[in-house]
């Protein structure tokens, strides 16, 4: 592993810190810093006031630490910490939601927390974990990339963090500036033995000048931070700690100082060892534009036995000692199958689309269960339309025998097959099976004159807008 010079890597694995419950910084503690000490009233959200570091440490949410006394550093003073995010897509997927939880770590801690935009670096491409050079983005896609990503950052972590973009210190950095007071103080030997260098210098495309100078530019980001906003933390992926050292041996021969520390997590796979990323398909964004509070959740709740307590611990803010009953109940007789999912797919959802999706993730869920006998207002229906095909009709179609009904919407290719599937108690209009097949629809099974939803079998589902 790549060391920043005067600084010691400790590899941790989860749970193995004992935890302390001093509190730290007393001196703040009824003044600015009033009320983070205290826990709030759900047991998923405590303010705590232990160190961020051994906390993050049991959380199975440390690979690497660059600065011996960082743990103390914790323990002193509020501290500020930074992570960073390139704008390469609109929306942050559950891989990138680690660096934002840790960060939330450190809110709750009494710390204070930035997150940067990378608007110049997502122009020049991070060769961390990757084989290949980066396409180059237009200017139009980085813009859209950034506001997304910044609305996306500003909602989870709910305005307490500071959002920068480090485009706007870049912009203004002249080529000849650049080269004479930062380049002349990295060393091209220490460069190349990063691991994102070395690793492409292997192979026959090799690597640009534009993605090797990348570790310089994230480097310098520190040393602006930590000169402008006093932020002395970089955490991120383990696969930025090339970068993060970079960074700390800029601030320590630019700046002489000596107290800029990096904190590194490991990176979330899946079970079958793949990382939680973009390129693999089938993202997991946080946006939801891109995928719904439903879908979401429905993709925590499908976390396999194997990895939903890993999950838990990494990704939720429940208590360990909660986490820890909950594993032991899974073994135990009684338990009831995807407890654990439910609480993980829940706590992940609220943290991402509060309060709200939640709700809307849960009325999706309920009123599109198999089966499903759900009463459906209106706001069911206008989430379940996200998730489900919809097609919009005149009333003067929809209204009329209900086999007419199945065939205009393509729920049935034909009436006999609508006839046939009404018979067979296949057929559910707004979740009331449908017994008649004389069953003529009338205007007030149109929910609120907007829509109705009609089933057929236990998973087809078609939304029936009025157009
Ligand atoms: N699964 C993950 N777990 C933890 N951190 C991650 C994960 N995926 C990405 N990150 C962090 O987010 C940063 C940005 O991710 P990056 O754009 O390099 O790759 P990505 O979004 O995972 O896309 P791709 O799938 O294309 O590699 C990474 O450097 C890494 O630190
Ligand atoms: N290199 C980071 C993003 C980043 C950009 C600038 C920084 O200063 C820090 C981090 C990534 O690829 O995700």
């Amino acid at each position: 592993m790549e060391l920043a010079s005067g600084y010691v890597a400790l590899s941790r694995s989860a749970g193995f810190v004992t935890s302390s419950s001093s509190c730290h910084f007393p001196a703040l503690v009824s003044s600015s810093f009033s009320g983070i000490f205290s826990h709030s009233s759900s047991s998923s959200s405590v303010r705590c006031r232990r160190n961020v570091v051994e906390i993050l440490e049991q959380r199975g949410l440390v690979e690497s630490i660059a600065g011996e006394s960082l743990k103390k550093a914790c323990d002193e003073k509020p501290i500020k910490v930074y992570c960073g995010f390139d704008p390469t897509a609109e929306s942050l997927h559950l891989g990138n939601l680690l660096g934002i939880v840790v960060l939330e770590w450190f809110q709750r801690c009494g710390h204070e927390t930035v997150a940067l935009l990378g608007g110049a670096t997502g122009r020049i491409g991070d060769p961390s974990g990757k084989s290949a050079e980066r396409p180059v983005m237009d200017e139009a896609t980085i813009e859209k990339n950034t506001q997304g990503i910044q609305a996306l950052l500003t909602e989870i972590l709910q305005q307490k963090a500071v959002v920068l973009n480090n485009y706007d210190w870049w912009k203004e950095f002249s080529l000849l500036e650049f080269l004479r007071d930062v380049g002349k103080f990295a060393r091209v030997g220490t460069m190349v033995a990063k691991e994102s260098v070395k690793r492409r210098l292997a192979l026959e495309e090799g690597i640009s000048f534009t993605e090797f100078t990348y570790q310089l530019l994230q480097g310098y980001d520190f040393v602006h931070l930590y000169k402008s906003n006093g932020v002395s933390v970089q955490i991120g992926g383990s696969d930025q700690w090339g970068n993060i050292t970079a960074g700390i041996d800029l601030v320590r021969k630019l700046l002489q100082r000596d107290d800029a520390y990096g904190l590194t997590f490991p990176l979330l796979v899946k079970s079958d060892g793949t990382k939680f990323g973009k390129s693999e398909g089938g993202a997991v964004w946080l946006s939801s534009k891109f995928l719904s509070p439903y879908h979401f959740y429905q993709h925590l709740f499908a976390t396999p036995d194997s990895d939903v307590i890993k999950m838990l611990r990494m990704l939720t803010f429940v208590e360990l000692e909660e986490i820890e009953a909950l594993e032991k109940s899974m073994s135990e007789p009684g338990y009831v199958a995807n407890t654990a999912q439910r609480r993980l797919a829940e706590e992940v959802t609220r943290f991402v689309h509060g309060e709200d999706g939640l709700e809307e993730a849960l009325k999706v869920t309920q009123a599109l269960a198999p089966g499903s006998t759900t009463t459906l207002d209106w706001t069911a229906i206008e989430a379940i339309s996200k998730d489900v095909p919809s097609c919009t009709l005149d009333s003067s179609i929809v209204v009329g025998p209900v086999v007419d009904l199945c065939v205009s919407c393509g729920l049935a290719p034909s009436k006999a097959v609508a006839r046939r599937l009404i018979k067979q108690g296949g057929i559910y209009m707004n979740n009331a099976k449908v017994d008649d097949e004389r069953l003529l629809v009338a205007e007030s099974d149109i929910i609120d004159g907007k829509m109705l939803l009609l089933s057929a079998g236990k998973k087809n589902k078609m939304v029936v807008r009025i157009g």
